[in-house]
């Protein structure tokens, strides 16, 4: 079966959005006029295609990232769904890895909000095109100006409008097309009586000046544009659309739509700006990765999207699904694909054969016997696999950069009810964890109790809920814990580990010498500086996996330890009573001793939080923020609200949702995102330990 749409005529796009932005809204209009959906579903009310899962629609906001697809003006657009919560910021990582250009929505009236900051700052490290549309014109103290204004303010863009609203609010009758110099004007609220007109002459005015500002910044990146404007040529609206594509491929401007997806208003003209200015997958970079060789390096190579290179594409999103069993998500970068056919995931080495290829669109899915190169699918049958592995030909692997994730900063203890809950559990996590490798299980060493640990409150309540749900188990859960670290401040130099124990039979003797110091941002290094053969080589792995072992049993309290460097520079050996053994623990133990005098301090997650309010309720916001061992950073209007900006340890968060509306009579609302790991306060760090270990706190 050939393909059905050339690459020229595909799209791959996310939607990026803050939370209630209309993100779900604006999709389900889209699968609506793409023909794709047959009726309008209201979010909330549960009829909603995208959210299909029932904590999404209780919760009101999307979780998973399913791919779309649909078709319009004889293109294939494949929608990959980005989730507007910080807590899920890995779907977001990953769905900007496998798309190739963005819609980015935002709210008329808050403008950019700081979750679609993080979004976008995501999106501009992998070079992301975007455009940009305004929803919600028709509330009340919609902005379109202010809109923009808000994106070089708080992102740094460079938004350029390419249409206008006709009026805003109740009054939002449409919008003005500044390519075609039209007013395109709707009639009823179903997006069905669409007339295009000329503009009203009351907007003449200001849609030739938006026009002139809109030249004048394109220009900038096209030569022949500038010569046409100095001459006073007219420009044809295919050439303007061509010179505001490139710039929009090349990032250097963010065209900006507007419209109210509620009210069927501009959608069909944000499904064409789709089309116009986003990138198929023909103009972005051909995908690099590593080429195994045979009994040498891996060198660099790359895959053009071309149906006749070899077959290479990445699984980015595994999902448990209960008709058909495990589904891979992957999107194809070169090569094509059968069903029924061998692939070799390089990630596990394993061949693995694929059942049957899906195409997923909202509400069904569609068997077809091939994918080609920059389509998106889904494969069932693929035993072994995680998000981020790559899937090749057998005869021809690549191996594509893999995708990184944050680790967990909570964590909780889960107790399954019954025995038969156990099995039902470790089986219900395991799945999960497969699904989302930002969500890990472990079982506490001391308590033996099974822990599961991921980004945030919500990230891990929805986890539960999923577990106690689509798998039946019964559990009872903790309360939300802070993943704590570990490390260094000072240094210490030639500590000794020594393992020696010589009582009749093979003895065991190790002795090794370490320095340890802080190494921020590096994880855990290690350095050999043995000289002279004072250890010979073949022990030197089993002292680094020594230490390495003794970084995840903690310094103090038992939390991971990171950022430090530890240098093998001295040891000692016996000819016939040194071992593997006997080194791996000499290094263990010269750790725990180095560790301990090099100055050992808790680290915690401290999260960037963004509170609006009324004015009236700042005093008590800061207030509460500062008791929290909050920093305020800053404080700003925004509407007739002010914005609050704070830094403040995860562990003093717990329960802030609750606590925030209390004290705003349910006014204020607030997001927050991790940032960094700052150092615990020692009376603090105290506490922590003793809760940890049952060690008295020193008076
Ligand atoms: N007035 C108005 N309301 C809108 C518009 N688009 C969406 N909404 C409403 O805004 C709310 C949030 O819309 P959603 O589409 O669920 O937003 P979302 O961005 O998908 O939200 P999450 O899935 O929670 O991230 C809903 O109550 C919508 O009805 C619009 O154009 N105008």
């Amino acid at each position: 079966m050939p393909r059905k749409f050339t690459l020229e005529k595909t799209r791959n796009i996310g939607i990026m959005a803050h939370i209630d932005a209309g993100k779900t809204t604006t999709t389900e209009r889209i699968l609506y006029y793409t023909g794709k959906s047959h009726k309008l579903g209201e979010v909330h009310e549960g009829a909603a295609t995208m959210d299909w899962m029932e904590q999404e629609q209780e919760r009101g906001i999307t979780i998973t990232s399913a791919a779309t697809t649909c078709e319009w003006d004889n293109h294939r657009i494949n929608i990959i769904d980005t989730p507007g919560h910080v807590d899920f910021t890995v779907e977001v990582e990953r769905s900007l890895r496998v798309l190739d250009g963005a819609v980015a929505l935002f709210d008329s009236v808050a403008g950019v909000e700081p979750q679609s900051e993080t979004v976008w700052r995501q999106a501009d490290k992998y070079q992301v095109p975007r455009i940009a549309y305004i929803n919600k014109m028709d509330r009340i103290g919609a902005d379109f100006e202010r809109g923009v204004q808000t994106m070089i303010d708080r992102l740094g863009a460079h938004p350029v409008p390419i249409q206008l609203p006709i009026g805003a609010e109740s009054e939002f009758l449409g919008i003005i097309d500044l390519i075609e110099m039209k007013a395109v004007v709707y009639n009823d609220d179903l997006g069905k009586d669409v007339v295009v007109k000329d503009i009203p002459e009351d907007l003449l005015d200001e849609a030739n000046q938006a026009r002139e500002h809109l030249l004048e910044e394109v220009s900038h990146y096209d030569d022949e544009l500038v010569e046409m404007i100095l001459e006073d040529t007219e420009i044809p609206p295919a050439r303007l659309v061509a010179a505001i594509r490139k710039a929009t491929l090349s990032s250097q401007l963010t065209p900006v739509l507007c419209g109210s997806s509620f009210k069927n208003k501009g959608v069909q003209p944000l499904l064409d700006a789709v089309i116009a200015y986003l990138p198929s997958p023909l103009d972005v970079p051909p995908v690099t990765g590593l080429e195994p060789v045979r009994g040498g390096e891996d060198v660099e190579a790359t895959r053009n999207a071309d149906d006749s290179e070899p077959f290479s594409a990445l699984a980015f999103k595994i999902m448990a699904d209960p008709y058909v069993g495990k589904l891979t998500y992957f999107r194809v970068y070169s090569g094509k694909l059968e069903a029924g056919s061998r692939v070799l995931n390089v990630s596990t080495g394993k061949n693995e054969r694929i059942g049957r290829i899906l195409m997923m669109h909202a509400n069904d899915r569609e068997d077809v016997t091939e994918v080609f190169s920059g389509d998106i699918a889904a494969a069932v049958g693929i035993k072994q696999v995680v998000t981020g592995d790559t899937l090749a030909a057998p005869d021809k692997p690549i191996k594509l950069e893999a995708i990184t994730f944050d680790d967990p900063v909570i964590s909780v203890a889960i107790e399954p009810k019954t025995k038969s809950d156990q099995e039902k559990m470790s089986v219900a996590l395991g799945r999960l964890a497969e699904e989302d490798p930002t969500f890990q299980v472990r079982t506490n060493e001391e308590s033996g109790q099974t822990e599961i640990s991921g980004m945030g409150e919500l990230h891990l309540e929805v986890l539960v809920d999923r577990m106690m749900r689509e798998y039946k188990v019964e559990a009872n859960v903790g309360r939300p814990q802070v993943s704590y670290r570990e490390t260094v401040r000072g240094t210490a130099e030639k500590v000794e580990g020594r393992h020696v124990r010589q009582t009749g039979g093979s003895g065991q003797y190790g002795i090794v010498y370490i320095n340890i110091e802080p190494a921020p941002g590096e994880g855990f290094d290690f350095v050999n500086k043995i000289k002279g053969g004072s250890i010979p080589t073949e022990y030197i792995p089993s002292i680094e996996k020594g230490v390495e072992e003794s970084l995840s049993n903690g310094i103090r309290a038992g939390y991971p330890v990171v950022d430090v460097r530890v240098t093998l520079v001295d040891g000692k050996f016996h000819d016939t009573d040194s071992s593997e053994i006997a080194f791996k623990i000499a290094g263990s133990l010269a750790f725990k001793e180095a560790a301990r005098r090099a100055k050992p301090v808790l680290l915690e997650p401290v999260f960037a939080v963004e509170v609006v309010t009324p004015e009236e309720y700042m005093g008590d916001v800061i207030g509460d923020l500062n008791r929290r061992r909050g920093r305020v950073n800053g404080m700003e209007p925004r509407g007739n609200a002010q914005v609050v900006s704070a830094h403040v340890p995860l562990s003093e968060m717990f329960g802030y949702a609750t606590d925030v509306r209390t004290m705003s009579q349910g006014r204020a609302t607030y997001t927050m995102q991790f940032d960094k790991y700052e150092e615990v306060p020692p009376n603090i760090a105290e506490k922590v330990i003793e809760g940890r270990t049952g060690e008295p706190v020193p008076a």
